[in-house]
């Protein structure tokens, strides 16, 4: 394996400073949907002092060198991953979704010598991070890629390959007029199914409610999903419920939320007065380890929502 190509690209449509702006993907067409880098914003990509040591020394073994389309994040759609390939053997393969500095991916990893897990993250210092991770911990069963998810589940991977897909903590997007940009809706769960086995688990966590909410709904509105804890946690036992009983949602970076302005997370009230009669939250997924983004949500005391889906 060769690495990925270190010179950032541009996707189109961006702007001078890389950014994506406001209207780029007002303007995206609809075709180009799941191919339109959505749910995140470019971001430095320079790598300094360890991260640097960590991808000149390991990026030749564990990140996939992919044909790239436009820019570095993107994947050319002919291109279809290999897993026995990539790993030297057959495994039961997990892919995490965003997974940030590798805290996750890799604690998961040294646990389950046995599978294979593979990183889908569009910051470079972020893979970093986790080739860092790997090197230390000495994990054989960790491969990385920078690309962006939605083109990764919808023509890399190949169908039925995976046996748990896991997304933790993505990008929130609570402002109203950003909601389109986040990951998991519609066609995120419709590309989530092609590429997970028939009782394969698509598992979520957020420490946001409005996203809990479309995360549960978008689940539920798919017909190859079902929810593993359907009804269950509902009414006083719903994180839902607890989160807006406290009011924490109705702050702006610990400051009450000033007169005029919404509330961080929209969606807040419900016709029968604050109580989540639905439920469905799963138990938290014991096999992820704390991350620092999560971390950051109990000091601020936000809520916590779990999820998991069945691949019918
Ligand atoms: C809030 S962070 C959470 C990171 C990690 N899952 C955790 O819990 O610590 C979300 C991550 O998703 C990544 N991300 C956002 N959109 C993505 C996309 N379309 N493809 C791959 N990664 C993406 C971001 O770069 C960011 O690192």
């Amino acid at each position: 394996m060769t690495t990925a190509s270190s010179t950032p690209g541009r996707p189109s449509g961006a702007l001078p400073d890389g950014s994506l702006g406001e209207l780029a993907d007002d303007a995206a067409p609809a075709a180009e949907h799941h191919r339109r880098p959505l749910s995140f914003v470019r971001r430095g990509s320079r790598l300094q002092g360890r991260r640097q040591q960590a991808w000149d020394q390991y990026a030749a073994d564990f990140v996939l060198d992919v044909p790239r389309r436009e820019a570095d994040t993107s994947v050319d759609p002919d291109f279809v991953f290999d897993p026995e390939a990539a790993f030297g053997r057959k495994a039961p393969l997990v892919v995490e979704i965003g997974s940030g500095l590798g805290e996750a991916v890799c604690h998961a990893a040294a646990q389950h010598p046995d599978w294979n897990f593979l990183a889908v993250e569009v910051y470079r210092p972020g893979l970093a991070q986790t080739l860092l991770r790997i090197g230390q911990k000495g994990l054989a069963n960790v491969r990385v890629v920078q690309a962006n998810a939605a083109e990764v589940l919808a023509t890399m991977l190949p169908p039925g390959s995976v046996a748990e897909l896991w997304v933790f903590f993505p990008d929130p997007w609570h402002k109203t007029r950003h909601i389109k940009r986040r990951l998991v809706q519609d066609s995120f769960a419709a590309a989530a199914a092609r590429v997970l086995q028939p009782g394969g688990l698509w598992r979520l966590a957020t420490d946001w409610s409005s996203y809990a909410i479309q995360m549960r709904e978008v689940g539920q509105a798919a017909a190859e999903f079902e929810n593993v804890h359907e009804g269950e946690r509902a009414g006083s036992d719903s994180p839902l419920t607890r989160v807006w009983a406290s009011g924490v949602e109705q702050l702006v970076g610990g400051a009450p939320v000033r007169d005029g302005r919404a509330p961080v997370s929209t969606g807040n009230a419900s016709a029968d007065g604050g109580v989540d009669t639905v439920g469905g939250w799963a138990p938290r997924f014991e096999g992820r380890a704390l991350t620092s983004f999560e971390q950051k949500a109990h000091k601020a005391g936000r809520g916590i929502f779990d999820l998991t889906f069945r691949r019918r």
